[in-house]
Parts: structure tokens; sequence; C-alpha cells
């Protein structure tokens, strides 16, 4: 006899708490304020919560092993075994071994963190050499599973599929020249095995492996290696029946080859994904299979056009034999409950659902599909007619060329060196300087209004006062303000545009214990006042020097808020441009010289699958420049970029025009500037000389060797010196040792040039 798979499930579901208590609890645990029992039992009492919640909102399959202390992709290379011998011979506790690859330590740097596809979640990339040893360890799976047992709750454990988990992969340090993970899928394969083989032992009725690294472009080899891979898992005479997750976009060729696998369940996309419908179609009939139809958008916050996503599940059960109802992608991705925002705007709340309304979505749309649509909950309202802003629709109809278009390079630079007058390889920073426990109070204490405003702008001036003295003393060319006074790059602005709501409790994680709150943009982008420039200006009023005004870019801010699906992203994208290009006129008129505008989500937003990168790019290019190109030519424009490897956008890079790009370049040791020089890029550059991730501060000598490096590469008179990223998660005991060490680094260089 065997377990269907169920009317609706999620393919995960947040982890962080409704009040982020795991944050708490993590945090806690490595400051040393609880013990690692204390840490145990608070998560497990953390996935009761969440299996409880999902049980009762009637999902008939509940997802576990969805936990995770850190990250899910670290979760299962510990799962494999894959943890690479500098951690082990650390000697330390599972558990300590577990956050020394996910934190570092001061002997062992952390495994490296990157974007999970293109969300702002970041995962640690498993390091894979020729000898890693795969060994099954299914402990945590294992255990989550009994514990939810006990509950009497039957769950479905997910675990990374093995080939994604290898795409995802990097080659170990030490692997030879050429060395691929993927080519380890075999040896995987056969700890997966062990994995299944122990789930079944503990009664395991089916298992979630997730596949999503296919949706992006992948060449016959590697769609090879995953049909190869399930047949040998299909073949398995021991393990739970089999449910391939796909998400964030089509399987286009890979849907055929893991129809030809004896998986028991493929899970699609269907809001990202529309076209695998008709792949599925094309797929000819899949009889005894179930498709997983992710029908409920499980990357944003609005709610589901219930009645057009049963239309998508009735035309499902025409061509599959069974039709389960669910997220498009794990919940991780947006906040808890829209319970705890009782403030919201009403109208706005009528159209949002977050993880625990998807859940009702879900189970909703799976009794329709059963009892018809008759039983689904009355459709969601109209937007309301204040949301359109036809002011800023007629300024953007009115646009042409020359709005995106500044003078020749050449023109500009010699203008702004006339009126700047920097030494060469003037230093500066990113921005942003420590976020300290004080300035947060003070935040937290103005919110709850225990500091009136004028309370909070005092202190406010009173940290750019003591960031604008310390730079001055630490004798850096281009000051900046500190950013003291926002919660969050993306958030900050996100509070005073119109057309964006706050939450004041839409967590989200990013990575490990961090989280951020994405705003949501529901209509026309407005700007009500300006947004930074009284802060400028102060700041410019202390100094002589300049100070660079700051801004986050376009792409950014939709990047990192919760987007509108009801126009095409490169509307918003450019009504959010024109908001930016009229603050950064007012700080011109403030007296500000230099602006910078943060673009570190540039390669995030690019789409997976290659035929739809250009349009991205030309549309993410065009919003910078409708921003930045409305000053004079005297004015600087500065961008920032980090986060990411850029290969693939280095020409959008040199398309964005700024007279200045800052670029994350410390880790890699300055290969990028020769990157950027092949990129056609002959404007000024600042490669980070100075790694802000970790808290090791660089000696001056190390800083003068990547300057004689980029030197090397970069004409003195086009270089910038600056450390890789922003201050805010550093302490000032860290960043004013490093930042002396630049400027002497610097001037020692600069002594060279003669
Ligand atoms: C640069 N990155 C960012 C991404 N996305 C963004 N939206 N913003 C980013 O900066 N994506 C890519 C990367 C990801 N990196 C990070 C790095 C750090 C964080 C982080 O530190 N997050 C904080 C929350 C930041 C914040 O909103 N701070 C608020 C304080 C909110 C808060 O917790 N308040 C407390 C009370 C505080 C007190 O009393 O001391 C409370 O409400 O309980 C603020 O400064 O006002 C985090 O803690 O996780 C995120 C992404
Ligand atoms: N200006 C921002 C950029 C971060 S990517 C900062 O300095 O924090
Ligand atoms: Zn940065």
């Amino acid at each position: 006899m065997t377990t269907p798979f169920g009317q609706s499930t999620v393919l995960g579901y947040p982890r962080i708490g409704p009040d982020r208590e795991l944050k708490r609890a993590v945090e806690a645990y490595w400051a040393g304020g609880i013990d690692a029992a204390e840490l145990h039992d608070r998560a497990a009492r953390l996935r009761a919560a969440v299996w409880r919640t999902l049980r009762d909102a009637g999902l008939a399959s509940v997802p576990s092993n969805t936990f995770s202390f850190y990250d899910h992709v670290l979760d299962t290379a510990v799962a494999v075994d894959a943890v690479p011998d500098r951690f082990r011979r650390l000697g330390l506790s599972e558990l300590d071994t577990y956050f020394a690859m996910a934190r570092g330590t001061a002997a062992e740097p952390a495994l490296e963190l990157t974007k999970w596809f293109a969300t702002n979640y970041h995962y640690l990339v498993p390091e894979i050499g020729p000898d890693t040893a795969f060994t099954a360890r299914p402990d945590k799976p294992l255990r989550e599973y009994t514990e939810a047992a006990a509950l009497g709750i039957t769950t479905r454990p997910v675990l990374v599929g093995p080939a994604t988990f290898l795409l995802l992969a990097k080659p170990a340090p030490d692997a030879p020249e050429g060395f691929r993970p993927v080519d380890r899928l075999d040896d995987l394969v056969d700890a997966y095995a062990d994995i299944l083989g122990a789930l079944a032992d503990a009664g395991v009725p089916w298992v979630q492996l997730d596949e999503p690294a296919y949706v992006a472009d992948r060449d016959a080899a590697e769609i090879d290696a995953l049909r190869a891979a399930y047949d040998r898992i299909g073949a398995l005479h021991h393990r739970p029946r089999l449910f391939v997750a796909s998400y964030f976009g089509e399987l286009g060729d890979a849907l055929p080859a893991l129809l030809a696998t004896p998986v028991e369940a493929v899970g699609l996309d269907l809001v990202a994904g529309p076209g695998n419908l008709a792949r599925l179609a094309a797929a000819g009939p899949i009889p005894g299979r179930t498709v997983v139809a992710g029908l409920v958008d499980g990357h944003n916050v609005w709610r589901t056009d219930l009645r057009a996503a049963a239309a998508t599940g009735a035309a499902l059960t025409s061509l599959a034999d069974h039709v389960s109802v669910a997220t498009s992608c794990s919940l991780l991705h947006v906040p808890v409950d829209l319970a705890a925002e009782p403030d919201l705007d009403p109208d706005l709340r009528a159209r949002l659902a977050f993880a625990r309304q998807k859940v009702d979505e879900v189970v909703a749309l799976g009794r329709a599909l059963r009892d018809g649509v008759g039983t689904l909950p009355a459709p969601v309202p109209p937007a309301p007619a204040a949301w359109r802003d036809d002011t800023v629709r007629a300024r953007l109809a009115d646009l042409g060329d020359e709005h995106t278009r500044r003078a020749p390079y050449a023109e500009r630079a010699a203008a702004q060196r006339a009126r700047l007058g920097l030494p060469p390889l003037p230093t500066t920073t990113i921005g942003s300087f420590p976020q300290t426990d004080e300035l947060r109070r003070a935040r937290a204490a103005h919110r709850a209004g225990r500091l009136d405003d004028a309370g909070y702008a005092d202190r406010m001036r009173a940290e750019i006062a003591h960031v604008v003295a310390v730079q001055e003393r630490l004798g850096l060319d281009v000051l900046v303000h500190g950013e003291p006074e926002r919660n969050d790059m993306v958030q900050y602005f996100g509070e005073q545009l119109g057309g964006f709501a706050a939450t004041v409790n839409g967590w989200v994680q990013s990575y490990g214990s961090r989280c951020v709150r994405p705003p949501v943009i529901h209509g026309d982008v407005t700007r009500p006042a300006p947004m930074t420039v009284d802060w400028s200006r102060y700041a410019q009023s202390l100094t002589g020097r300049p100070v660079k005004g700051m801004l986050t870019g376009p792409v950014t801010i939709l990047a990192w808020s919760f987007i509108r699906t009801d126009q095409p992203l490169a509307d918003t994208a450019d009504q959010v441009a024109l908001a930016l290009r009229d603050e950064i006129r007012d700080l011109e008129a403030a007296g500000i010289r230099i602006v910078q505008v943060d673009e570190p989500a540039l390669r995030e937003l690019l789409p997976l699958r290659a035929a739809d990168q250009p349009a991205y790019l030309n549309w993410a290019v065009t919003a910078f420049r409708l921003a930045t190109s409305g000053v004079a030519d005297a004015t600087q424009i500065h961008t920032h970029l980090c986060y990411s490897e850029f290969g693939e956008v280095l020409p959008a890079i040199d398309a964005l025009d700024a007279d200045v790009t800052s670029i994350e370049a410390s880790r890699s040791k300055m290969e990028i500037l020769d990157d950027l020089r092949a990129a056609g890029y002959g404007r000024g550059v600042g490669p980070g000389v100075y790694d802000i991730h970790s808290p090791r501060v660089p000696d001056q000598a190390e800083i003068t060797e990547a300057l004689c490096r980029a030197v090397a590469a970069v004409p003195a008179d086009r270089l910038w010196v600056n450390p890789d990223c922003g201050l805010k998660t550093r302490g000032y005991a860290e960043i004013e040792p490093a930042l002396r060490h630049l400027v002497a680094a610097a001037a020692q260089i600069r002594a060279t040039l003669g």
C-alpha cells in the first residue's frame, strides 16, 4: 500500500520564528549567553510550532528538515559529511564545527556566502574536492522526522538534491585545475542512497529533493547527470517515495529528463515558470505520477488570484494522474505572518499574504481542485485608484534619450578634477560607519515614542559629527556622513518613498541570523520630500573636504523590496530612478559635489536564463542612468558593487557610465581590475583593498601590496583607494586601525608616483 502525496503542501516555511526567536537564540549562544542544550531546546520549540501551524491549517503534506541553525545548503553538506578538513581539525563539537563553517573562526575563514539564485537569501558554498569522502549523516532529517512524529505529524523531510548541491558547490582550494564538483555526482548519490535508506527505515513515506539549479541554463551533460542520478536513486529497493522539486523558473529540457526517471512526484513553479505547463503537456502522459503545482507565489507577498490559479491547476489535472497544490518555492522568502502588521493601510493589507496566509491559500486551492471553485474565498479587491500617480507617469512618458546621457567622460573628468582638487589615489569609504548598539537603541526608542523627532535628529547629527571628525583625523580625502540614520539601505528609502509601504515585523532571513524587512512596492513611486539631503548637508557643513551623498540605486531598491507584479519591473525601476534623480539634483543644489549610488544587487537580479539577460541589463542600466544623468559635468557620480561575482555583468557596469566605480576586490586579489579593463571600462575605479566582512584588521603592508597590484592594472590617475564595502557591521576598534593603514598605504604608493 503506497501513501499518495497529499493534496496540498508548501516547499518550506520560515524558520526564524514569528518574533525572530532563532536570531535571538543563536546570537545568545554565540555570545555565551545560553548553552548548546538551551539552543537545541529553543530550536525544537520553533520547529514544533511550525509543524503544528501547518498541520492545523489543514495542509495535507507537511515538510520537515526545513529548519536550520544557519543555512540549509550547509545542513545538506553536513548530511553527506562534506566538511572540509580545515574545520574538522579545529577539534570542536559538532555544533561548533557547524558554526565555524558558517562564520569562520580566528584561525579559519568561513565557507563562502553567496546568493541563493535570484533571491536575497544567501547560502554557504560547499567546498568539494576529488577526495571529499561522502558519508551519509542522516541524523538531522531523522531527528526532525521523529520529533514531528512524536507530535502526531507525519512529515516529508526536505534536502537539497544531489545534482543541485554539486552545481552550487565550488572546487575545494586544493582541487586540481579543471576539477568540477558535479563530476562527483555518482559518489554523492551513494551517500544519498544511504540517507534515503535510513529514512525509509524510520518509516518516512515521502522525501523532497530540491533541484532548482535546473531552472537555469544547463548543458546536455548536466541534464544527463540529473537523469542518471534519479535513475539510480529511483531504482533503490528501500527508499521513501521521491518528490523532486524545482523552483524559480522553467525546467526546460530537464523536465522530460526527470520524467524519464522513476521519481514519483515532480514539483513545478508555475508562477516564475508559467511555461512549465506547456512543457509538461508536450512531455505526454505521465501515468502514476504526481505533479506538485507551485501555484502560490513563495517569493512575493501578494494574495494569489485563486480563480486563475485553480484554472491552471485544473489544466494540470488533464496531464497528470495526481495534482497537488503547493507554493512556487519555499516560504523562506516571505515574512511569517500578516497578523503581526495590524497597522498597515487596510487597502494594502487586504491584498497581502505572508507565509501563514499563503498556507491557507494552498489549502483552499487544494480543496477547490477537489470540490470546485465555489469553495474559494472572495477574490482580491482591485487596487485603489489613489495608488496611481499620473504626474510620475506623465514625466516618464516625456523622457527622451537625453535624460539618460551625460557629457563625454573626458569632459566630466576635467570639470570634476578642477572642482574637487583631489590628490592621486584619493582615499574614501563606501558609506556606512559602524551601526552601534547605541544608534539602534536610539532608533528603537524613536520608534517607540520614547525619543521625539528632535531628540532623534540631534542624536544622529552628533553621530555624523563624530564620523566626520574620525575621518578628518584619519586623513581620508573624500568623506561620508556614515549612514547612522539608516536601519537598512533599502528599507530606509522604502519608508520615505510614496508607493512603498514599510512593515514593522516583516522580517525575512537574509543569511544566518541576519534578517531584513523588505518594503512592499504597491503603487506608483513618488518622492514626497528629500530623503537624505539634510543629513548630507549637515555633514558637508562640518568639513571643507567633499562629503559624498549616499543613495541606493533603482535595481537594488527593487531587488530588496517586494515588487509589483501588475506592471513590468522596468517601469517600476524607472519610477524609482526618477525619484532618485530628483534627490540627486537636490543634493547637488545643497552643495554636495559627489553622489554615490549603490547597486550591489545588479548581479542578483540577472535572470537565470541567458536568453532573458539582455533585456534585464538594458532596463537596469537605463534606470541607473536616468537616476544619475541629471547633474552637472562637475558633479561626480560614484557607484558601488559588492556581494557578487560580477564577471557576467561587466559590460553593464561599464554602461552605467559612473565616473567612479568602487567594487569588491580584496578577496579576488584585484583580478576584477583586468576583467573590467577587458570589458572596456576606462573611468575611475576603487577596487576594495580591505575585506570588511572579516573582523581581521589588515596591516599596512598587505594594503600596500593590494594597491601595487591595482596600480599595475589601472592608471594611477583613475585609481581610488577604499574598503570593499560599508563598515556598518564592524566596530570602531577594527575600522580605525584598518583605515589608518589604508590611508598610510595610499600615501606610500602616492610617494612612488613622482
Ligand atoms: C547588504 N545586504 C543587504 C541585503 N538586503 C538588504 N535589504 N539590506 C542589506 O544591507 N542583502 C544583501 C546583504 C545582506 N547583508 C545583511 C547584513 C546585515 C543585516 C543585518 O544586520 N540585519 C539586522 C537588522 C537591520 C535593521 O533593520 N536594524 C534596525 C534594528 C532592528 C531591530 O532589530 N531592532 C530591535 C531593537 C534594537 C535595539 O533595541 O537595540 C528590535 O526591534 O527588536 C535598525 O537599525 O533600526 C539584523 O539584526 O538581522 C542584514 C543583511
Ligand atoms: N553605502 C552602503 C553600501 C553597502 S553595499 C554602505 O556603506 O553600507
Ligand atoms: Zn557593499
